[in-house]
């Protein structure tokens, strides 16, 4: 059957569960409409196995096939089924337990559904045992992670739900992890534990960039194969601080600016669905808010790869391996007044991009040469400029065009940065800042709605994996491969792959 030694990449694509391995005696097959045919060709008292494994698709999506084998001697085929369950069971990084989140609320609400009609029964076929648990609330997840959930009983959790859910999971296990290991998360400089359990996203939220940028597509079935053959996918995680307070972590995008204004925008939009980022999108380039403040930085040292390669963060990446954390350069610790390259400026954007951010809306992402694990983050200054310009900039998201190719976008590899907006720098700034904001108290409001009054606001907020930030002036630490996804980065090219369509079996 081709399972001598590992399976998992074998020629007959990832055979990967064993409960539908049947043996089925003459008279079910003949309930079976789908074994008729085969009951008709075959004369003989009658044995099948059948064997489910992943097949490969277009565009990166995996499907769930199966074959039977049929074999006119019980005996023989018990022996089958047993080498089967033998090297299935060999296979240690499976999950059996998992921890199941879904989030009603998100994307088109649609979560229950998608869970109980694509995804749990392949779990239920897998064999993986489930505690589902379907969210009452915004935080309820994060809370229940943080102090209920008893995680030693499994061997991963799943959210249903976008990037948002996600983030309610991240924290939830980030927070766990360090009370166990007796750590401060709000000292900045703290190295933090990483998790254990892994994290698979059963994607049905609106952008799903964290599911997009580590599978290569936003499809339920696939992710859940992820999760049944037991992939493993180190991630970066930054932590946000303010005033060694801690404040969120950040996996994807922390954007202040146009992200920060679309976000807060789009918030009071929830119920129109997904589509609430295109009007908020629309209405925030149009607004064209810039924002002054000072942004200090640690370039990231001794790495390879930069923001402008052409090779992109894909399956088994080098550059991740080459840069992961080295036991005593990852434990170093940034003196307070040590942010290496301080810029001052106004700013149309200021995003940091762990990842590609990936997503439907922009397939190359925010930061195409991004990586996954490799312990830092992109972070992509846009100047003020024209209307025409940002426009320029922002299509070039949607394009094969280089978006950091613009006299006005500047993008740089960190491992730690810090911003100020210009109105928190020094007591003078703030006495003007006072009187200036009097006038604001009065007009804020009018202004941020009717941008022609040519007042703009002084702030815009952090846009952090889609939660608004409550702070402006943050310091932002990437700790490298904090968190575990089940998944396996984005393979190369699906249609090139040998493997890719039907597989062929060699008997
Ligand atoms: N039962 C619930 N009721 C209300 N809100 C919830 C509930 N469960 C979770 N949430 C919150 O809903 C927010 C949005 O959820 P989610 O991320 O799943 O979808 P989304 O925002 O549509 O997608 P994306 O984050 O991909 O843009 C999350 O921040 C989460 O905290
Ligand atoms: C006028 C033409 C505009 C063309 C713009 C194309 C640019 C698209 C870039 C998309 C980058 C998405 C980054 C992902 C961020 C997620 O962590 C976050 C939570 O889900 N989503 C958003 O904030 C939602 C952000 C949505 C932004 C539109
Ligand atoms: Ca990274």
């Amino acid at each position: 059957l081709g399972l001598s030694g590992s399976s998992e990449l074998s020629p007959l694509c990832s055979i990967f569960y064993l409960m539908s391995v049947s043996v089925l005696e003459r008279t079910n097959i003949l309930k079976r409409k789908f074994l008729t045919l085969l009951f008709v060709k075959t004369k003989w008292r009658l044995c099948c196995v059948s064997v489910s494994y992943v097949e490969r698709c277009q565009q990166h999506r995996w499907r769930c096939a199966a074959v039977t084998f049929t074999c006119p001697d019980g005996g023989l085929c018990q022996s089958w089924v047993g080498a089967i369950a033998e090297q299935l069971a060999a296979i240690t990084s499976r999950p059996r337990r998992l921890l199941i989140y879904i989030n009603p609320y998100g994307g088109k609400r649609q979560g229950g559904r998608v869970y109980e009609q694509k995804v749990a029964p392949l779990f239920a076929q897998a064999a993986i045992s489930t505690h589902v648990i379907v969210t009452e609330h915004a935080n309820h997840a994060r809370d229940h992670l943080r102090t209920d959930a008893e995680l030693k009983k499994y061997d991963g959790v799943v959210c249903v739900g976008g990037d948002g859910m996600f983030s309610e999971i991240v924290h939830g296990l980030i927070w766990r992890t360090q009370m166990d290991s007796s750590l401060d998360p709000n000292s900045p400089d703290e190295t933090l534990t990483s998790c254990s359990l892994r994290i698979g996203i059963i994607p049905a939220g609106s952008t799903d960039c964290i599911c997009f940028a580590t599978v290569g597509t936003n499809d339920p079935v696939t992710s859940a194969l992820h999760i049944i053959v037991g992939d493993s996918q180190p991630m970066d995680v930054c932590s946000i601080h303010h005033n060694n307070t801690f404040l969120r972590y950040s996996v994807s995008l922390l954007g202040y600016g146009f992200y920060g204004d679309v976000l807060t925008d789009s918030e009071r939009k929830r119920w129109m669905g997904p589509v609430r980022y295109d009007f908020s999108g629309l209405k925030m380039f149009l607004t064209h808010h810039y924002y002054e403040g000072t942004v200090s930085y640690l370039p990231a040292r001794g790495v390879v790869g930069t923001p402008r390669d052409a090779a992109r963060c894909r399956s088994g990446c080098v550059v991740c391996q080459h840069n992961g954390p080295k036991p005593s350069e990852r434990a170093e610790k940034y003196e307070t007044d040590d942010c290496g390259e301080t810029i001052r400026g106004k700013f149309l954007a200021i995003n940091a991009a762990s990842m590609s951010c990936a997503c439907p809306r922009s397939p190359k992402g925010l930061s195409p040469a991004a990586h996954l694990a490799d312990g830092t983050t992109d972070l992509i200054l846009v100047r003020k400029c024209s209307r025409f310009d940002f426009l320029r900039h922002l299509l070039r998201h949607t394009n094969k065009e280089d978006q950091f190719d613009l006299n006005f976008v500047e993008v740089h590899r960190v491992v730690r940065f810090r911003f100020m907006p210009r109105h928190c720098q020094s007591d003078s700034d703030l006495e003007l800042d006072l009187l200036e904001n009097g006038k604001r108290q009065i007009f804020g409001q009018i202004c941020r709605d009717h941008p022609a009054c040519g007042c703009a606001p002084a702030y815009s907020s952090w846009n952090c994996d889609g939660e608004i930030l409550t702070h402006t002036a943050i310091d932002v630490r990437v700790h490298c491969r904090l968190i575990k996804l089940f998944a396996r980065g984005i393979e190369e090219s699906c249609d090139a792959h040998p493997y890719r369509g039907k597989p062929k079996f060699v008997f």
